[in-house]
């Protein structure tokens, strides 16, 4: 069998590598600082992006990230095989870069499930899900809820009720990593072909579920591997091949995925259907009169708490575009700096920030 196809190529991608004639089609496995490694049909190489792409790439985001299916030419093992092309993203996890709050960068790509995992014991915790889950929507994958260390938690049933208030329609999965069978649960959604990602804080027990599904040591899990904060002591990869042919995206940037650029409206659908019925427009659901949010939580229909995690979401997201103004001033000292050196800079934010008070 093609490499390529072990490797979740779908029909989408090869109608679409037609456009290129010219180039192969291929999937990045794994990237660090502008050197990839992809899987082609003739087997794994190094690769680097063309000197034409790196010329008219315009935004972070239009790299090359894992996951993407890309067009290449390649070379022999020896020297890095040529990436000219991104095909279009099925699915898109993505966070603000550091220290360029305004860019996102792309963390992975093309994933198809996105398994949220919390534990049931401290971890446990509903915003962090609605956190999560926001995340997922926002991806364009299918996230599925896996509840982690079933074996340490008394009141499962009643978790369960809380869990499926926020879930809004995900599947939900209960683990414990001592009875593989609950594990092995995930393979109705893992199937050949299917390239999944597994998020969620640290030591809910993501390496040892993948362990479990890979049936092998593939991942250092937190007992042997306390001090050592590297991961993937045994493969190096990013990418996972699972027994039965479905694959795990499993890169540092998944793991600390955290707060999300999320799509609160899927989320938080039930809020936002409730608010259309509220008396105002603009109601901020705290005391306005004719409520409908007020008045689901007053009849015990909806848990406040999910009320205020919403608030606090939707206040953090405003925070980001404020921050992304200030980075915007930055840059544009950093702009001038090249040309007139840093008074003229500041004079230039004075104006304009007076033309911007004038409107
Ligand atoms: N009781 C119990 N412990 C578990 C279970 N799953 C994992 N653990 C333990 O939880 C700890 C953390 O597990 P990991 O698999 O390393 O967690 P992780 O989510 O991969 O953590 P990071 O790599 O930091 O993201 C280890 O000591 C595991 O043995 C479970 O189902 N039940
Ligand atoms: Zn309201």
């Amino acid at each position: 069998m093609n490499q390529l196809e072990k490797y979740g190529v779908t029909q989408r991608f090869i109608n679409e590598a037609t456009l290129y004639p010219e180039y192969s089609l291929a999937r990045i496995i794994s990237q660090h600082k502008g050197m990839y490694r992809i899987i082609t049909s003739e087997g794994e190489r190094f690769a680097e992006i063309s000197g034409k792409f790196s010329y008219e790439v315009d935004a972070l985001s239009h790299y090359p990230a894992v996951g993407d299916f890309v067009m290449v030419t390649i070379s022999n093992a020896n020297s890095p095989s040529i990436i000219h092309a991104v095909l279009t993203r099925k699915s898109v996890f993505q966070r603000t870069a550091l220290g360029l709050k305004n860019q996102t960068q792309i963390i992975a790509t093309n994933i198809d499930i996105v398994f949220i995992c919390m534990s049931l014991n401290q971890n446990y915790n509903l915003s962090r899900l609605e956190r999560y889950l926001a995340i997922a929507w926002d991806s364009g994958a299918k996230p599925v809820i896996i509840l982690t260390k079933s074996d340490l938690c008394q009141n499962t049933p009643e978790i369960l009720g809380e869990i499926e208030s926020v879930a809004l329609g995900c599947d939900v999965i209960l683990t414990s990593s001592f009875d593989a069978q609950t594990v092995k649960e995930l393979y109705s959604f893992l199937k050949k072909g299917i390239t999944a990602s597994f998020i969620g804080s640290s030591g809910v027990g993501k390496s040892t579920l993948i362990n479990i599904l890979a049936e092998k040591e593939f991942l250092a899990t937190n007992e042997i591997d306390q001090y050592d904060k590297g991961r993937h002591t045994t493969t190096g990869r990013e990418m996972l091949l699972l027994p039965n042919g479905a694959i795990v995206i499993d890169t540092p940037g998944m793991r600390e995925l955290g707060v999300p650029h999320g799509d609160l409206g899927t989320t938080f659908l039930d809020i936002e259907e409730l608010a259309k019925h509220c008396k105002f427009r603009d109601c901020s659901h705290t005391n306005e009169p004719g409520c409908a949010v007020q008045n689901a939580i007053l009849s015990g229909q909806m848990d406040e708490r999910r009320l205020q995690n919403y608030n606090k979401l939707k206040r953090e997201a405003k925070y980001e575009g404020l921050s992304s103004r200030k980075i915007e001033e930055e840059k544009v000292t950093e702009m001038f700096s090249e040309f007139g050196g840093i008074k003229n800079a500041k004079r230039y934010l004075k104006n304009h920030k007076k033309h911007n008070n004038l409107h």
